[in-house]
């Protein structure tokens, strides 16, 4: 069997192009949506997810405002820039780079965030409203990992119904969020979140319809692993150095020979990545759309 590819970049160009119709018309309407990014520290991967959201902004006709402050900023001076955010109204919408330089609260850097603006909904007011709707219509910003790696099954076919979906990593954009979302009513899939605690995480996995790894090591789903058929998105990242070409190079968690069982599959890069970045904007969209 060779798993069918479930490409990111191209659900995502179908959702950029979907929001590019409803940014014009809240602009027809006087709206204007803004997106602010606050990048903390000169790490090369986050700039380079902040250069992106920037250019998708620009590609949807979304306004966007660039906050970058040193790594030696002060919990203080990171708290002060959000309550400029806060206040400011041409921002409709902002996310905190994440992960933070370690010496910064990141739980009360993103408390700061006023959850009206929380374009990442990690918020814990947003996170709070998540988990308690199980059934309504979902009035609230969305984790946008979580939210990439549905949008990316749904459209292309994959009906999560009383599915059994393994989540390998419990960090704070995925693995505690997506459970949540995968066990609303209207989704109605059985989760089982794993992590580096679990002891038989190969058979856990071998029972999932569908395995979500985010755990950030390379490689670590292997084909044994895997359930024939089965849905597999590769969300973690591990950078390693190429020595063809000098530079570093992304390694997915997902071992490449899945393919061969796996029924569906998402490349890395190229799955979950672009689907993280069009989830962001549709959250901007929907909260510059309630406010409207
Ligand atoms: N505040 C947040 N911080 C972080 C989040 C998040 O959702 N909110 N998630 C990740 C990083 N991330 C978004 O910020 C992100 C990761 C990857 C991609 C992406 O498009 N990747 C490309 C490959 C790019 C490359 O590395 O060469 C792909 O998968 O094709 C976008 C966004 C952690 N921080």
């Amino acid at each position: 069997m060779t798993a069918i590819r479930l490409d990111g970049k191209a659900a995502a160009a179908q959702i950029k192009q979907e929001l590019r119709e409803r940014v014009d018309a809240l602009r027809a309407r006087g709206v204007t949506p803004g997106l602010a990014t606050v990048l903390v520290g000169d790490d090369p991967a986050s700039k380079l997810y902040v250069g992106g959201k920037h250019r998708d902004c620009a590609e949807v006709g979304i306004e966007s405002i660039q906050v970058e402050l040193p790594a030696t900023a002060t919990q203080q001076e990171v708290e002060a820039a959000l309550d400029q955010l806060n206040a400011d109204p041409a921002c409709t919408g902002y996310i905190v780079q994440l992960p933070l330089p370690k010496h910064l609260d990141q739980d009360a850097i993103i408390e700061r965030i006023d959850p009206d603006k929380d374009a990442d909904g990690l918020h814990p007011t947003n996170l709070g409203r998540l988990v308690l709707n199980v059934r309504d219509e979902i009035t609230t910003p969305l984790p946008c990992t979580p939210r990439g790696c549905i949008e990316l099954l749904q459209r292309n076919g994959y009906d999560l119904n009383g599915k059994h979906v393994v989540v390998i990593g419990r960090g704070v954009t995925v693995g505690r969020s997506i459970g949540a979302l995968l066990t609303r009513r209207d989704i109605n899939a059985t989760v089982t979140l794993t992590h580096t605690g679990t002891q038989n995480m190969a058979e856990i996995c071998k029972s999932a319809d569908v395995i979500v790894a985010a755990a950030g090591a390379a490689h670590l789903v292997t084909p044994e692993w895997v359930k024939p058929g089965a849905a597999v998105l590769d969300v973690g990242v591990s950078r390693v150095p190429n020595p063809e070409t000098g530079k570093s190079k992304v390694l997915g968690d997902v071992d490449p020979a899945v393919a061969e069982v796996a029924g569906y599959l998402s490349p890395n890069p190229g799955g979950v990545g672009p689907m993280t970045r069009a989830l962001l904007l549709a959250n901007v969209v929907e909260t510059a759309e309630r406010l409207a």
